[in-house]
């Protein structure tokens, strides 16, 4: 059998989208996904094949913009397997952001898994993003005992809590010198990217926001889902008029008495204490509800310290989101902010796909400025690539990686300098994926 690694051709894309599970009706994400979800309906929904007309209509979308690059796997001509990168930008702690690829739509038929198909396109994949100047890839896991491997570990995370409405009283506050307005699509789509691009800049920029690819707004609509009802949109302005605030969320409908009432805020941003507060005081004190349920959260809510009873926010899911792994490590540890000035000598042994970085490594920074150059000096401290991953989006405690053998530190004080340095005080956190 000949196998083959490469891009898909535009006659070929048809066949590429066919292996994919999303395009084959074939389950596409983790079982559990359903615990997520706040309505009646099940999740994932079903889905049937594509038509060929849809998959036509897929690549003319996916392909021309530059921004989507797939990748395909074939055995004696036959495609059997497919990947593909997204070109992002991703904020980085002190606010910057770094060109990134985002792994996504990956699969290998059944009848090829377990033959390396996947390295030879996950290796390839790295290879064209280092060469346009991508510096990390980013992806979301469908199992988590697939990635690591490839370098990958978790670097964002996602929170899912459930409140009760009598019990979501907040503590007192000035009242809010802004306003809210209920919109439609049009609305939001207006109002979305204002927030989105506020959000990333605020707070010394959320690092884990990705830049929006184009169009991604214009599919907020006011199109219902099945029992989950159509999405409502709520925007806040400040005194000024100026947007600052916006808010995603349904009311499903449910068979049964003990849903009813329940209130899932499917996404929630402000770029300000007063628009988040006020935001979240009209959703968790909505007529005709009981129960609020917000499933794609950061971990460090704020909303919680602004409760009456903190308690009342009950966490009943937290999981992974996105896993990173930097591709070209100077480059990409040059581009974030650090806590504080310093030089941190550490060293990496075990990037099998990425070898360049295979190195000891001189970060050297004035807490904004910072330089990472190959040194003869002895290393510090000697991070997995995994561990790196984890560490550069600032949300890993460097000694909890040390405590699982995904660090070592070579001196005393090499953790404390590493957790000072990476660490940051606001949990990385990206609100969408892809
Ligand atoms: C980012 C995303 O797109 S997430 C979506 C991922 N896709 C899916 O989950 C769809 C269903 N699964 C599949 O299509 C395939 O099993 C894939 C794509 C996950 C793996 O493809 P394969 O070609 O079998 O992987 P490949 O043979 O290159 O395996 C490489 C290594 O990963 C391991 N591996 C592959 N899949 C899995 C898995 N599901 N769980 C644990 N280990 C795995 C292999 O054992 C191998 O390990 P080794 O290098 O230590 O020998």
């Amino acid at each position: 059998m000949i196998t083959e690694v490469r891009p898909p051709g535009r006659d070929e894309m048809r066949a590429y989208y066919r292996v994919l599970p999303f395009a084959n009706g074939l389950p596409q994400w983790e079982p559990t996904d359903a615990a997520w979800h706040g309505g009646p309906e099940p999740w994932p929904p079903r889905r049937r094949p594509a038509t060929d007309e849809q998959l036509d209509e897929w690549a003319r979308k996916d392909v021309g913009g530059g921004l989507f690059h797939p990748v395909a796997a074939f055995a004696d001509g036959v495609c059997v397997g497919g990947s593909a990168m997204l070109s992002y930008r991703v904020t980085v702690p002190g606010g910057g952001t770094v060109g990134m690829g985002g792994v996504t739509s990956t699969a290998v038929v059944a009848t090829h898994r377990r033959r390396g198909l996947l390295r030879r396109m996950m290796r390839a994949m790295f290879d064209a993003a280092l060469e346009r100047g991508e510096l990390l890839a980013m992806l979301s896991a469908s199992e988590g005992g697939i990635y690591g491997r490839f370098g990958f570990s978790p670097a964002t995370h996602r929170t899912r809590w459930e409140l009760a409405r009598h019990q979501g009283g907040l503590r007192p506050a000035a009242p809010d010198p802004g306003s809210l307005e209920l919109v439609d699509a049009a609305g939001a789509q207006a109002a979305w990217p204002i927030v989105h691009a506020l959000v990333r800049a605020g707070r010394a920029g959320r690092a884990g926001e990705l830049t929006p690819l184009p169009g991604h707004w214009e599919r907020l609509s006011d199109e219902p889902n099945g029992t989950d009802g159509p999405p409502r949109h709520l925007v806040h302005r400040d005194r000024h008029g100026a947007v600052d605030g916006a808010a995603r969320f349904r009311l499903p409908w449910s068979p049964t008495a003990a849903h009813a009432g329940t209130l899932v805020v499917e996404a929630l941003e402000a770029a300000n204490p007063a628009a988040y507060r006020a935001l979240w005081a009209l959703l968790l004190d909505f007529d005709l509800t009981r129960t609020v349920v917000a499933p794609g959260r950061p971990r460090d809510e704020p909303l919680r310290w602004m409760l009456a009873d903190p308690r009342a926010m009950r966490v009943t899911r937290q999981s992974d989101n996105l896993w990173a792994r930097l591709l070209d490590v100077p480059a990409a540890l040059s581009r974030r902010a650090y806590g504080g000035a310093d030089e941190l000598v550490f060293g990496i042994d075990d990037d099998l796909m990425c070898p360049a970085n295979n190195r000891t490594w001189l970060l050297r920074t004035d807490g904004v400025e910072t330089v990472c150059v190959a040194t003869d000096r002895a290393a510090e401290l000697t991070l997995t690539t995994p561990a790196l991953g984890s560490l550069y989006f600032g949300g890993a405690s460097v000694h909890d990686l040390a405590y699982a053998g995904r660090a070592t530190p070579h001196t005393a004080d090499a953790l404390a300098r590493t957790a000072r340095l990476f660490r940051t005080d606001t949990e990385p956190h990206n609100s969408f994926g892809f």
